[in-house]
Formats: structure tokens, sequence, C-alpha cells
């Protein structure tokens, strides 16, 4: 992402109605809007312009709202610096700012279905913003499509018209962009998926809000280290490896040890002191058999466990990947619940309680403690409900699910959510694409837990986990495998 330097936290996500607010809390301090609206379209034009120097026509799309307004802006300041644009679109509101911008830069406003694409066009979305209420008009869907047809490359004013700033979502046909020009704070259609592919390279421009009215109430911010680097395990010279956090993660059986020291493996290189794993009958010899630093314990059944949680050291547990057995695993979990300490369910932790989320929700009061993982399946597993409203974003989703739980939820894919049970939530948009390969998860599980072994707080565990995660990713590079993720982890 590009953005101009200034006053701006690039973090921040900011939902189109708190945008809404912000803008008249701007009016009501004195600020000229018509000035936003100036500095919104200069920054349009310069997109324009350093981006495609070889532009011949530049097609301006005006809309009837404000985001149509940026546009005309945009429009007259490219004419003025002699680049040919031509303006289709429909005629503003009188009296607002969209209006006074259309008279200020005067020239012809052609219908949209004019607009016949051309070698050398750039078009500026300026038809609809953060005001996008419904699904754009056939028309304006036969435009997107022309434009998709010839290639002509688009530039969207705040967000491609179509589609929704809260959900990343388009609600019915949109553009997709090379570039969106945002202004003030990022929003979330503009991390989520698809909405960050409609997006393309992103600008986020400062039009000169001050930065006291740009408030976080909608407490989302872009996974970011400002989220948890105050909460970073400490590391002292007079450390020992106790005090670095142990590990606990279960192992499946013998058929299936592969994801539990895929979690451990992820464990230790994240930091923890001690990792051990905890081993179901008959799986001894496979593990010892690839293990070293890791240790393993045995643990045949629901006393055996109880017995070994009296050992207060053992400071968090991963219990899901490859497990296997999922009346086991919900008995586990109840038990290590009892504990008070922290645990990362994953997989099979998860599909565990499909059928029993009542009894998830019981099991970890107070405090949040509990980290769910799921992907897409697993989360529609646990909340169908949840994951079939349509109305709702993959950030609503999540925090449905963290309140539900009292637990902070890593919602997976390209855009993993992370949520807390007080509402806090982060997007993260930078993780490469090939993560999605077999075991990623058992590492990012791992990764979580022995943060939360080393003593995070579970949001902030979780946040710093998924980064880790993205960062060893592309450390490891294109065509990398779950072991090789695994080995390229780089502690906090
Ligand atoms: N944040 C700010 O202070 C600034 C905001 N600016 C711009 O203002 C925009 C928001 O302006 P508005 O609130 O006027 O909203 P828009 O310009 O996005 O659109 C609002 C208008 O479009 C109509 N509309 C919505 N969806 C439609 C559809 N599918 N088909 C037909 N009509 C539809 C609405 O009824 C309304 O009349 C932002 O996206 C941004 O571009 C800039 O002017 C700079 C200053
Ligand atoms: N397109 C993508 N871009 C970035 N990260 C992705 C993408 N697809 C999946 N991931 C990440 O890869 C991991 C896959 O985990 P998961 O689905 O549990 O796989 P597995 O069960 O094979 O371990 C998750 O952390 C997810 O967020
Ligand atoms: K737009």
């Amino acid at each position: 992402m590009s953005r101009t330097l200034m006053a701006i936290d690039e973090t921040l996500l900011v939902s189109p109605r708190t945008m809404g607010k912000i803008d008249q809390a701007a009016a009501e301090s004195g600020i000229d809007s018509f000035g936003l609206m100036q500095k919104a379209g200069a920054h349009v034009a310069a997109v324009l312009l350093s981006h495609f120097p070889e532009v011949q026509r530049a097609v301006i799309l005006c809309g009837p709202g404000n985001n149509g307004g940026d546009g005309h802006v945009a429009g007259g300041l490219l004419a003025a610096s002699g680049v040919e644009a031509v303006r289709f679109g429909m005629e503003p509101k009188p009296g607002g700012d969209a209006a006074r911008a259309r008279q200020a830069y005067p020239g012809k406003l052609l219908p949209l279905e004019d607009w016949q694409p051309r070698d050398g066009d750039v078009i500026v979305d300026a038809l609809f913003g953060a005001g996008l209420d419904r699904p754009v008009a056939a028309s304006i869907a036969a435009l997107i499509e022309r434009a998709q047809h010839a290639g002509t490359p688009v530039i969207a004013v705040d967000l491609p018209s179509g589609l929704s700033g809260r959900t990343g979502e388009p609600t019915g046909a949109c553009f997709a962009a090379s570039h969106t020009v945002t202004f003030a704070a990022l929003k979330p259609g503009h991390l989520l998926m698809p909405g960050r592919t409609l997006c393309g390279q992103m600008h986020l421009c400062d039009i000169g809000i001050p930065a006291r009215l740009i408030r976080s109430d909608d407490a989302m911010w872009k996974n970011d280290p400002g989220l948890y680097a105050s909460k970073r395990p400490l590391t002292d010279a007079g450390q020992h490896k106790y005090g670095r956090g142990h590990l606990v993660v279960f192992s499946g059986p013998l058929s299936a040890t592969g994801a539990a020291r895929l979690s451990a493996t992820a464990g230790l290189n994240s930091g923890a002191g001690l990792v051990t794993i905890a081993n179901p009958p008959g799986a001894t010899l496979a593990l010892a058999s690839h293990l070293t630093a890791i240790m393993q314990h045995p643990v045949r059944d629901e006393a055996e466990l109880e017995t070994w949680l009296s050992d207060k050291r053992l400071s968090a547990f991963v219990l899901g990947p490859g497990f296997g057995d999922l009346e086991k695993a919900r008995s586990y979990t109840a038990r290590v619940a009892a504990t008070g300490r922290p645990v990362v369910l994953d997989a099979d932790g998860l599909t565990a309680f499909a059928s029993e989320t009542d009894l998830l929700a019981k099991l970890f009061a107070g405090e949040a403690r509990l980290v769910l993982t799921p992907h897409e399946g697993e989360f529609r597993r646990l909340c169908g409900d949840l994951a079939d409203d349509p109305s709702l974003s993959k950030i609503d989703r999540a925090r449905g699910a963290a309140s539900r739980f009292n637990a902070v939820m890593v919602y997976k894919g390209a855009d993993t959510v992370i949520a807390a049970p007080d509402g806090r939530a982060a997007v993260n948009a930078d993780a490469p694409a090939w993560l999605a390969t077999a075991g990623s998860g058992d590492v990012l599980a791992g990764i979580i837990g022995s943060l939360l072994s080393q003593g995070m707080p579970a949001f902030e565990a979780a946040c710093a986990g998924v980064a880790l995660h993205g960062e060893a990713a592309i450390r490891a590079g294109r065509g990398m495998n779950a072991e090789d993720l695994a080995g390229h982890i780089e502690p906090l």
C-alpha cells in the first residue's frame, strides 16, 4: 500500500457509517468540507498521473453523491494538466459539495451509456463510495462488463463501485480496480476478501481530517505489531526454561502424529521453553523416531491426564491437529479448561464441539483464554447460523462467535480475522497465498499455543501468532511446505 504520510493511522479500520460521522464531526468543527473534496480529487488525479503517465483519455464516471464530487474535481484537475478528461454520469443533487464541484469544473457530463472503450483510456470510478446502499443498476453493470472486457484500467475513488466498504462483499456487479484511492482511514472492505482483490493497490491519503476526529469507535484494525508489541513475552538474563513457558500438544493416534509434531515444532521455534507432546497408546515409537528437542508424555486416558495436569508448569495446551477421537477431544478439553490455563482448539478440537456448542460455550468463563482457529468449513460447522447470515461481514461473524464461546477467534483464510469477546477485531491482510498448504494450520496453532504458554494474553497472542505465521511463510518462500514453514519461524 502506498500512502501520503501525515498524521493518519494506517492500521485503523473505520466502517463507512463511522466515516460518515467523522465527516460530520469535521464539518461541525469548522473544517471546510468542499476543501476536503478538493484534496480528495487532487489525490485521485495524482495517482492517475503517476501510475498511468501514458494515459490518452481519462474517463471520469461520476455518481450523484460526494464520491461523484471527488470525480468532478479529479476530472477538472486532469483537464487543467493537459489530459483529455471526459466525464460521464449523473448530475449531482443540487446544493451540496458535489454540485459545487460540478460547477467549479464546467464541461459536458455525458450519459454513462455513451462510453465506448478506446485504447489509452483510464477509468476514474467515482460512481459510488461509502454511500452505496444497493446493487448497481443493470446499465452500470453493463458498463462494468464493457470495461472489464476491454481491459480498461480502473482507479476507484474510495471503493470500487459495487463493493461494500463494510463487508468487502460486492452488492451486485462491481468494478475490479487496479488502484483504489481512499481517504483518512481504511475501511474493512479494503482488506476483507474479495474486496482486497477488487481494490487492487491501495492508496491511503490524508485529506486534512484531523487525527483527533478519526476515532477507533469500531475497535477494528489491520493486524499490526502495534496491537501486540507491548504484550510480547519478556526475556531476561536470569530466565530459566520453565519461565519461558511449557506448551503441551496433544497427538493423534499412531497413523496421525504428524500434525501434532508440526504444532509442537512451531511451538518450540516460537519461543516456548519446553514443548511436550501428549501421546496416546501406541504412538510413542512413531513420535520418538521423529523428535529430539520435543519431549513426550504418555496420556492414555482422562485419569492420566488429570494426574499430569497437577503439574502447574504446563502452561498452555494445543488440542485438535490430527487428534481423531472426537469424544476424547471433548473430555480432554473439559479437563484442561478446568485448570484455568490457556488452550488452542484447532481442527478435530473444533469439529468435536460442532454438535456440542453449548458445552463449549460453558467451559471457558472469565478472562478470555480459549483460542479457536477455524477455517471456513470448521467455522460453518461450529456457527452455521452466523456463517449463513449474508448481512454479516467476516468481522461480524468472528465477533459473534467470540462472544458466544468467550473465545478469541482466529477465523482463517486469505483475510484471517482475529476477534476477541470484548469486541476488538483485527484483519490480517499480508499473508502470502502459498500458506494454503496441508499442515500450515497446525503450525499456526502451535505458534499461538507457544505465545500463550509464554504468558501473552489471548487476543495479543492470536494477532502476533497470525503475523509470525505469515512472516515465516514469506521467509520460507513460494513452494514451501508446512515443515519448511515451521523451520522459518522467528520468535517475537
Ligand atoms: N470522508 C470525507 O470527509 C470525504 C468523503 N468524500 C467522498 O464522499 C463519498 C461518500 O459520499 P456520499 O455519502 O454522498 O455517498 P456516495 O457518493 O457513495 O453515494 C451516495 C448516493 O448514491 C445513491 N446510491 C447508493 N447506492 C446506489 C446504487 N446502487 N445505485 C444508485 N444510486 C445509489 C445514494 O442514494 C446517494 O444518493 C466517499 O466515498 C468519498 O468518495 C470526499 O468528498 C472527500 C471527503
Ligand atoms: N489464500 C491465502 N492467503 C493467505 N493465507 C492463507 C490463504 N489460504 C489459507 N491461508 C492460511 O493458511 C492456513 C491454512 O490452515 P488450515 O486451513 O487449517 O490448513 P491445514 O488444515 O491444512 O493445516 C491458515 O492460517 C490460513 O489463514
Ligand atoms: K467509487
